[in-house]
């Protein structure tokens, strides 16, 4: 076992320890303008709770909420009796796609435009083109619920598509996650005055990680302000992407009337703005020839270093055919060589059904991803592939839970390979349990679908699930299988909360249990000690969700505390320590002999075990006992009992008796070297670190940086954004983040906002570090 090394990387957010995949640092957005919701379906946002003070928070659903407070479904639900299901469609045709951005740039917008463009072609069968219809409105809030669905299936010439939804605020930055383990390829949007913004940098890191395939659309073209070019710098220089302009915007702002295709070089214009306005073909007008000849180059010295033949001829003068050039983009794009670059306007309709085109052409097909790897759930080394194949034995990973009016909850599952059918039993391997498939449901834009079974590379939404819960592996009970797992942040903040009525303390368990198996981001605990239940989420405003769930969804009027940061403790030098365990009270006794060495890592590394025993000091089989100690402990510092993070704890010597030995006894002495070699080892704690950006009025300027200061804050950088606002980059210590909202919105009249997102965590000042380890409120500026 010598040199061994059990290495749990430390979750970027939580400070957890995980085998699983990287994960993303969790982000907060808010905003202080009001949201559009209300406006566009006539209904109002969540209420606000007064607890967090963000009354001013910007909610964005559009879940038609029904009176008990359960998401409506369509009234158009299938329910004829399913016919035998076969492949309808073949796998290279099938899309699984998210649409990602920074909150506001337009996805949401997107979104329904892409399900009205779609919505019809499937009907009818034509492309290309759309015409409004007076029904339409009708149905927008069929569309609205799906849109909010897990996942919506449509279809654009000949492909089915699956939009996985990516939620705007990174309160639920989880569901990005979910999204990003289970979608093949995505759209990037940009709003193209705001540029790359900051949630946009952070889903991208996100996708990144995943090695998600994405193509960019730069939307929002007719606003004012609005520069395609500058935009494309930022994906540059922010993202460190390789952009491939494969379309140019004809006029900006309230002149933009198309775009450029540079593939095929010409004109697309559309006749108006409305929605299903018809577009056409033209000539490139005369003043962007040049520039469209200009990128035009650019895009086929790009792809042609891809394909020696292709280069070959473009070197004799022989440029490719269209086809052939969106087959080298469509290889480049899903190996991450660049990234092609549309642009349009969404909200008045331009560049969607281009859009669309993109997707089928360069987003890859389940078949053009890696197979999905697992391992064998009796055996965890044992590594199992499954491609997409319908031959392949089932595999499926459940991504999302969600209440459902009529069927109680609805189990979202990406199948990875083979086929689920209705009625059959199928193994979650995680829990070793079977679960009974009752009805399949597919979620189209503005019906849902009772369909018999479900092939690889479908997304499907499973009614009556017993046990099953986001992130588990649902398989052929013959070819078990358990899917690389997702990977869940630990919460940042907590609240303590506690039922108005006596009457409602098992109402509120029974809404928690739910609320918890529909979102792993949030836990809750019952604190003996204060005799008070706490609330753990990923920020105020997904704290603020969750209490007006338990209203709205489970009758349970409660009262919440002010909320308080989680912290982690790590340690600031290198202890070395030797705990005997050893107790002889009767019959056989307890002996256990150890030294440990802890040392301090560098931030993000997690908790590292090596073993360094030489000549079997410590037998092979204990050592599993000072691992399972050391790893309990490691959930509890010794400061204040937050988890702790960057250290190494080395197991270098030890001693054992032949009768007395055994796992538990080793167990027990590491929890108590981890005690005496932890307070030996200068420990300290930890806090998030936020980057927070804030965009104001030059007027307010003073005021936000004077605020930001009183608040620990770091300016990092100011700069200008159009419209003559200013932007101010900070980090700031989430403890000093609570209500912000609300104090940015009375310092700048309502017409700052911003957004912040975990930048790393540092160690506290001193001071506030003796008031988190004699448990008193560490005093915050708001
Ligand atoms: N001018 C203009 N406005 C747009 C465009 N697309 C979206 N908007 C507007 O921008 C605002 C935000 O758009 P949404 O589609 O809600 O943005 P989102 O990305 O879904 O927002 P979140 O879900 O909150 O992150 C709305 O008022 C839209 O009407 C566009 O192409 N042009």
């Amino acid at each position: 076992m010598a040199g061994d090394t059990l290495r749990l990387p430390v979750h970027p957010i939580s400070g957890n320890f995980s085998r699983n995949r990287p994960q993303t640092p969790p982000l907060s957005v808010f905003s202080t303008r009001r949201g559009s919701f209300a406006s566009r379906y006539g209904h109002s946002p969540a209420p606000r709770s007064d607890f967090f003070g963000n009354s001013c928070v910007r909610l964005k659903s559009v879940v038609p909420i029904s009176r008990n407070g359960m998401r409506k479904v369509s009234p158009f639900v299938s329910m004829a009796a399913p016919e035998e299901s076969k492949r309808v469609v073949a796998l290279e045709d099938y899309r699984n796609i998210g649409i990602m951005a920074h909150i506001d740039a337009g996805k949401t917008t997107t979104t329904e435009r892409v399900l009205f463009y779609t919505g019809r072609n499937y009907k009818i069968g034509e492309v290309h083109e759309g015409t409004a219809t007076m029904d339409w409105m009708e149905q927008e809030q069929e569309r609205g619920i799906t849109i909010t669905s897990a996942a919506t299936t449509t279809f654009w010439d000949k492909h089915r598509i699956n939009i996985i939804d990516t939620p705007g605020h990174v309160d639920f930055t989880l569901e990005v996650e979910r999204a990003l383990r289970v979608l093949d390829g995505a759209i990037c949007l940009f709003d193209s005055v705001a540029g790359v913004e900051p949630q946009s940098e952070t889903v991208w890191r996100q996708a990144d990680r995943y090695g998600v395939p994405r193509i960019c659309f730069v939307n929002k073209m007719d606003r004012l302000g609005a520069n395609f070019f500058r935009t494309r710098d930022m994906i540059i220089e922010n993202l460190g992407a390789n952009p491939l302009v494969l379309q140019i915007p004809i006029g900006a702002e309230d002149t933009f009337k198309g775009i450029v295709d540079i593939v095929k070089m010409k004109a697309v214009v559309w006749s108006g703005e409305e929605l299903g306005a018809k577009f056409a073909y033209e000539d490139i007008p005369s003043d962007l020839v040049d520039i469209a000849q200009e990128y035009r180059m650019s895009m086929l010295e790009t792809i042609v270093e891809l394909d020696d033949d292709v280069m070959e001829k473009y070197l004799e003068g022989i440029e490719p055919d269209e086809k052939t050039i969106k087959s080298i983009i469509r290889k480049g794009t899903i190996s991450a060589k660049f990234v092609p670059v549309l642009c349009g306007s969404a909200f008045k309709n331009k560049g969607v059904q281009p859009l669309l085109d993109a997707v089928v052409d360069y987003l890859p097909s389940p078949i053009d991803v890696p197979p999905m790897k697992g391992t064998d759930p009796d055996d965890p080394e044992i590594i199992i592939e499954r491609g997409a194949n319908d031959e392949e034995p089932f595999s499926g990973l459940a991504f999302k839970i969600m209440g459902d009016t009529f069927v109680g909850s609805l189990t979202f599952v990406r199948v990875y390979s083979g086929k689920l059918t209705a009625g059959s039993y199928v193994l979650n391997a995680n829990k070793g349990k079977k679960e009974r498939i009752g009805r399949l449901l597919e979620m189209h834009a503005n019906s849902r679908e009772d369909v018999k079974t479900a092939v690889a590379g479908d997304i499907v939404a499973l009614a009556g699930l017993k046990s099953t819960i986001t992130g588990e592996t649902l398989c052929d009970p013959d070819k078990p299988i358990v899917l690389e797992r997702m990977d869940f942040p630990d919460p940042v903040i907590k609240v303590a909360i506690e039922p108005k009525t006596k009457a409602d303390i098992d109402k509120m368990a029974v809404g928690l249990i739910k609320l918890a198996q529909e979102d792993p981001s949030f836990h809750f605990s019952r604190d003996e000690e204060i005799n008070q239940t706490i609330i753990e989420g990923m920020g105020e405003l997904h704290l603020e969700i969750i209490v007006d769930r338990l209203k709205r969804e489970h009758k349970v009027e409660a009262n919440v505390g002010a909320p308080q940061v989680n912290y982690r403790e790590s340690i600031s030098k290198i202890s070395e320590v030797k705990y005997i365990h050893k107790k002889q009270s009767g019959g056989a006794g307890q002996f256990a002999d150890i030294t440990v060495r802890f040392e301090p890592m560098e931030p993000g590394s997690g908790y590292e075990f090596k073993s360094e025993i030489k000549g079997g000091a410590v037998p092979k089989e204990y050592i599993p006992g000072v691992i399972k100690g050391l790893e309990e402990c490691m959930n509890n510092g010794v400061l204040a009992g937050y988890p702790v993070v960057d250290v190494c704890a080395a197991l270098v010597d030890g001693n054992y008796h032949d009768v007395d030995s055994s796992i538990l006894a080793f167990q027990l002495a590491a929890r108590g070297a981890f005690r005496d070699g932890m307070r030996k080892a200068g420990p300290r704690i930890l806090e998030p670190i936020m980057r927070v950006e804030v965009i104001t009025p030059e007027e307010h300027l003073g005021d936000v940086i004077g605020d930001l200061n009183s608040r620990r804050g770091h300016i990092s950088t100011f700069g200008d954004k159009p419209g003559g606002l200013k932007v101010v980059d900070s980090l700031v210590p989430l403890a000093e983040m609570f209500q912000y909202v609300s104090t940015l919105r009375g310092m700048t009249k309502g017409r700052a906002s911003y957004s912040m997102q975990l930048s790393k965590f540092d160690v506290v000042p001193q001071h506030i570090q003796n008031q988190i380890a004699n448990k008193d409120e560490p005093v915050t500026a708001s």
